[in-house]
């Protein structure tokens, strides 16, 4: 049997203003800050102990961990770091406040950018100033995978191969894995482990800075699922 923890960043910058954030790399907020080490604190607690930690290329998420391993005193545990954990890229957007858009688009509209299973959101240029093209981090990837642009499918479609690579293997050999990630990165390794049909994810919300703790069985089958 092992463990499984999902964990989304602490509040961010960008949640606090509201703003569409996706792949802007943005910084947690200080109440973010304090999620994460409350999240570490509740790891202790419950005396869940990690062979391995996964994360995204984005520092939200690379502060989260490190703020709840730290409190949990397991700071030192093996990470690795995908942009195949990355948040869905919002496209054009991104850094645009979500309550101006549903006031512009319709609160519709906006609902379906942000929940539907395969509508992509208006896609951003490459080259726009904060296109991932840009970017250092993602100059190992071809250019035809950096995205303008995400909806939750293809999200899904660049995270399993991590999972299936890295995450599934260890969890196999019985390791205890985090993964401190994002809300839709999140919520598309959900519908997969959970396999969850495409209405059914449209439902489901990740808080931030919530450990989600499941323990699975030596096929992967989920045993149970608690929320810390
Ligand atoms: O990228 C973002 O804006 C958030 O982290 C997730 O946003 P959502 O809940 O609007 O999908």
């Amino acid at each position: 049997m092992a463990k499984l923890v999902f964990i989304r960043h602490g509040q961010s910058e960008w949640n606090l203003k509201n703003l569409f954030t996706g792949w802007a790399d943005v910084n947690l907020s200080e109440q973010g800050v304090e999620e994460a080490k409350a999240a570490g604190k509740k790891l202790k607690e419950a005396g869940i102990e990690f062979d391995q930690a996964y994360t995204s290329v984005l520092t939200r998420a690379i502060k989260t961990l490190h703020f709840a391993l730290e409190e949990s005193g397991q700071l030192w545990v093996p990470e690795t770091k995908s942009w195949r954990l990355n948040e869905r890229h919002y496209g054009a957007l991104q850094g645009k406040n979500k309550a101006e858009a549903a006031e512009q688009y319709g609160d519709e509209q906006v609902h379906i950018w942000r929940r539907s299973y395969d509508v992509l959101p208006p896609l951003m240029s490459a080259d726009d100033e904060g296109s991932a093209a840009n970017d250092r981090r993602y100059a190992n990837l071809d250019p035809r995978i950096v995205p303008g642009g995400e909806n939750l499918k293809v999200t899904l479609e660049r995270a399993i191969p991590f999972w299936e690579d890295h995450i599934a293997p260890d969890l196999l050999a019985g390791k205890n894995v985090i993964v401190a990630a994002h809300g839709n990165s999140l919520r598309a390794l959900t519908k997969y482990i959970e396999n969850l049909s495409d209405e059914e994810i449209m439902d489901v919300e990740m808080a931030t800075g919530q450990p989600v703790v499941y323990d699975l069985d030596d096929k992967l089958n989920i045993v149970s699922k608690t929320k810390l």
